[in-house]
């Protein structure tokens, strides 16, 4: 499976306004937002929202985090095969929330591609955006860990790492498309991504804790 570009992926964390029930009312605003707008927008919910946002929505859903197991004695963790049974589309990686080692990434990444699945290696500069993009994933998403939850966009208060992440990413392999996220929350911040190289946008707060997630969807991508 691919998404259209540019493409808003909101990380729904586990906030208490993206989780449960909410998690289902953010999901629809999220897909009449993106029927509106035309712009493909993917729901990242915590692993037991998947199957409900699935089934109740017709948008795209990433996985927050898979563990590297084998079927077994694995309490707590999440199986690959029962994520695909979930009928998710594909998953986040190494979200700055959620660090893996290189090993594992690979090994998901790998899963996912056997699965038709959509991967997204989450990275902290450019030169983690570069050991990403050597594993093949559909996605590199820059985050710098700093910015995260700060409402000062990444695209503005740090471009050079998400130009320097774009052009170095595409050197390793044109077929990455990058992402960047942390602090992206309007038009600007989208707009302003864009413009840099980016083909889309990874964000959480300045959505999940709008009055109306919906019209800040709208506004986030009125200028691209
Ligand atoms: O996954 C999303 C990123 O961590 C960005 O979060 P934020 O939009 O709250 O800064």
């Amino acid at each position: 499976m691919s998404l259209k570009t540019p493409v808003v992926i909101l990380n729904f964390k586990t906030y208490l306004e993206s989780s449960g029930k909410k998690a289902l009312d953010l999901a629809k605003a999220l897909e009449s937002a993106g029927e509106e707008s035309g712009i493909a927008m993917v729901a990242v919910p915590q692993a037991i929202d998947v199957y409900r946002i699935k089934n109740k929505t017709n948008i795209p859903v990433l996985a927050q985090h898979i563990d590297a197991i084998s079927a077994g004695g694995h309490t707590g963790s999440n199986l690959f095969e029962s994520f695909l049974a979930s009928g998710v589309d594909g998953t986040l990686l190494n979200h700055s929330e959620c660090r893996m080692t290189l090993a594992d990434i690979a090994e998901i990444v790998k899963k996912t591609k056997e699965a038709e699945l959509i991967s997204c290696v989450c990275t902290n500069n450019i030169e983690t955006s570069m050991a990403a993009a050597t594993l093949a994933p559909d996605y590199v998403a820059v985050e710098p860990p700093e910015l995260i939850g700060t409402g000062i966009p990444v695209s503005q208060a740090e471009p050079e790492v998400v130009e320097g992440s774009v052009s170095k990413v595409k050197a390793i392999n044109k077929d990455v498309k990058v992402l960047c996220g942390a602090g992206i929350s309007t038009g600007d911040d989208m707009a302003a991504a864009i413009e840099l190289g980016a083909e889309g946008v990874l964000l959480a707060s300045g959505i999940i804790k709008a009055e109306s997630p919906k019209d800040a969807l709208l506004d986030l991508v009125s200028k691209i």
